[in-house]
């Protein structure tokens, strides 16, 4: 049986490129769905399922995720189907939520999730965040979570283990530390 690696933690701080290094043919990663727009570097199907308002608000009536959450004016939720196909294959697979997907992952399959929050501080993810093409105002809307949510001690405390990954931490040794935490924690059964 699988188990779900979740990275969560404040916008820029690093866990979609940990994602993609990690992510390998024995190591998928699990998609989620979203009503934001995509980025200019993300591909639908890849990156999220990339999803109209109406199209969401259908696979939430139908019963097609088992979480959703509202962020910054827009609807992401988890499809069922990815996690229970997840969890019934053979690897390791990693998905990316914030603390209400751990949170409600963690009731309903809780042997099951590895939750890693990756940390940075309001410098770098500011200064990352400046460079992401997107306007003023949702910058400023992601900063404002962040310092008073993300990097709040109530928003790690259901993570099994806290990563820091501010600028000048070498990203190779942060990808280390994530591998060293995911194997750290491999069930001895
Ligand atoms: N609960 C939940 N959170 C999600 C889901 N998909 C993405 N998120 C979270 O939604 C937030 C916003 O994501 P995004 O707009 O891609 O910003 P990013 O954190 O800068 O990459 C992040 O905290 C994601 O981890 C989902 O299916 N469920
Ligand atoms: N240790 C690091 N030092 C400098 N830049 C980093 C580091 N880790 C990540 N970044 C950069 O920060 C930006 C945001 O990272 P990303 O993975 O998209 O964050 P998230 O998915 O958490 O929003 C990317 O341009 C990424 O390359």
């Amino acid at each position: 049986m699988g188990r779900i690696i979740v990275l969560y933690g404040p916008s820029a701080s690093g866990k979609t490129e940990i994602q993609r290094q990690l992510t390998a043919p024995g190591f998928p990663r699990i998609i989620t769905a979203t009503t934001r727009p995509a980025r200019a570097n993300e591909i639908d199907g890849v990156h999220y399922l990339f999803l109209d308002k109406e199209s969401f608000r259908e696979k939430m009536t139908c019963g097609e995720l088992i979480e959703w959450t509202e962020y910054n004016g827009e609807w992401y939720g988890t499809l069922r189907s990815s996690i229970e196909e997840a969890i019934a294959g053979p690897v390791d697979a990693s998905i990316i939520l914030d603390l209400a997907g751990v949170l409600a992952l963690k009731e309903r399959y809780t042997e099951h999730i590895l939750a890693v929050y990756i940390g940075a501080n309001l410098a770098s993810l500011t200064r990352r965040l400046v460079e992401r093409d997107g306007d003023a105002a949702e910058r400023a809307n992601r900063l404002r979570k962040a310092r008073k949510q993300e990097l709040t001690e109530a928003y790690m405390q259901p993570a099994d283990a806290v990563l820091w990954n501010n600028d000048g931490t070498d990203f190779a040794e942060t990808l280390k530390r994530v591998r060293e935490i995911i194997a750290s924690h491999r069930r001895e059964t």
